[in-house]
């Protein structure tokens, strides 16, 4: 029998590097086995796949040429409070295969990828945790949340019979080559105005629209934009149906949106009323949303509207406290002198932030601290979704001075909570 110790010194032992080109495919079918996914793969899932992977930042671990572990980062842009835009080390694709884990393989590719985005200057390290558990040893805090509801469009108390916007704008059923012309501009202008959003490179809109097949399964969806009354493009939205028919003949479609976007309240508004009008559609189900998304207030029974998930969505590491601090703004004006706890090394120690609406700055300081945090739960902070009075009752968050976690929420926290409305 092998002892920990000899399976620790195993690992060691296993070669972990950047995948070489020619490695892309045989690393794909290892990322595949450790997400548990179907072994078979067509030769067009894995061109268009392999398309989209920078072997340079592509870590796997090797057991005698094997590749028994994988993980990968890209440069992504992530809005910050205030709408500036910071660099990310966008983490993804990491698995380590069943006969090869709990000996470190994870922490290794971590630690190796970390260093790298550290060194090149990234402000923060973003991924989408796919346990709870598996990565605030890494200084990972969850910093965005996503919710799901499912409408029951009969109990919603909307008109059946209206069919077009009732504010003068317009919807069109649109085909994917217009959305990638049309869906780019606009998912810019929301994504900078959503703190969480990340970039949309233009593979994204390939793979939403089947130009690029990165999973067996993909069908076309229907594709609608809505215009304003001045003819401006201000929303869009991707869903399919499910042609489900009961026994005596009722059409009881789902509706299934894959995304829906809004630049204005107005456009979100029109287009789930849309959703809600087509007939057949009994049931429309909301995809991923922000937890406070208003979808339930744009029907008169918000009832109607049933969470049917709720939970931490993306999760961010700070590699640089003083970068991330200053690149947001702040509800109020205020001081307060953070120690943040980085047991890694990568970033932390005692700044003073000087808050304003317009800013912060943020320098290191002997001054005494008001909070002491783990530069996870700083993170949750960062984007104002989180509250420091809640992390402190939960003895997560330290108060060295009475008061001072209703004061950082009163500079930190955010009246809309953060969002990333894409998968990564
Ligand atoms: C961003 C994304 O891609 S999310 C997708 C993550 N991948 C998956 O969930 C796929 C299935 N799981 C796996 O592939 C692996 O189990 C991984 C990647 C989660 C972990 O890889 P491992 O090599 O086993 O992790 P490693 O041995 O480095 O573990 C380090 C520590 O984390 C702990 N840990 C690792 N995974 C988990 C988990 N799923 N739940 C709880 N603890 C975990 C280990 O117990 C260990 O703790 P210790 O230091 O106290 O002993």
């Amino acid at each position: 029998m092998t002892s920990p110790a000899e399976s620790a010194d195993r690992a060691d032992a296993l070669d972990v590097r950047p995948i070489t080109e020619a490695e892309t495919p045989a690393w794909i079918r290892a990322l595949d086995l450790g997400f548990l996914r179907s072994p078979g793969i067509s030769e067009r899932e894995l061109a268009d796949r392999a398309a989209g992977i920078d072997p340079r930042r592509t870590l796997g671990a090797f057991d005698a040429g094997r590749c028994v572990a994988t993980f990968r980062s890209f440069p992504q842009e992530l809005t910050a409070v205030g709408g500036t835009v910071v660099a990310a080390d966008a983490i993804t694709n990491v698995s380590v295969q069943a006969t090869h884990r709990r000996r470190g393989l994870l922490t290794r590719m971590m630690s190796q990828d970390l260093a790298a985005a550290k060194e090149r200057g990234d402000v923060v390290a973003t991924l989408i945790a796919a346990e709870y558990a598996i990565y605030g040893r890494y200084g990972f805090g969850p910093a965005t949340w996503a919710a799901r509801w499912s409408v029951d469009v009969p109990r919603t108390g909307l008109d059946r019979r209206r069919a077009v916007p009732d504010d003068g704008g317009r919807i069109d059923l649109v085909d994917g080559a217009e959305i990638r012309k049309l869906g780019p501009e606009l998912y810019d202008r929301v994504r900078r105005a959503v703190p969480g959003a990340i970039d949309r490179p233009e593979r994204w809109w390939q793979v939403a629209t089947g130009v690029l097949r990165t999973r067996p399964e993909w069908t076309e969806p229907f594709f609608a934009v809505y215009r304003s009354a001045a003819g401006e493009v201000e929303g869009m939205v991707a869903y399919r149906t499910d042609d489900r028919w009961g026994e005596a003949k009722q059409p009881l479609n789902t509706a299934s949106v894959l995304w829906l976007l809004g630049s204005t309240p107005a456009a979100e508004r029109a287009l789930w009323h849309y959703l809600c009008s087509i007939d057949w559609v009994t049931t429309v189900t909301s995809g991923d949303r922000a937890p406070d998304d208003l979808l339930p207030l744009f029907l008169p029974d918000p009832r109607a509207a049933r969470i049917t998930m709720r939970a931490d969505w993306m999760w961010l590491r700070l590699l640089d406290v003083v970068r991330a601090l200053e690149a947001r703004t702040y509800e109020g004006e205020g001081e307060l002198v953070l120690e943040v706890l980085d047991h890694a090394g990568l970033t932390g120690g005692r700044h003073l932030l000087t808050a304003s609406p317009e800013g912060g700055s943020c320098v290191p300081t002997s001054r005494s601290a008001d909070l002491t945090l783990d530069v996870a739960d700083l993170a949750s902070l960062w984007l104002g979704g989180e509250s420091a009075v809640r992390l402190a009752a939960a003895g997560r968050v330290r108060e060295e001075r009475a008061g001072a976690a209703r004061k950082a929420d009163a500079l930190l926290r955010t009246p809309r909570r953060p969002w990333c409305p894409d998968i990564f």
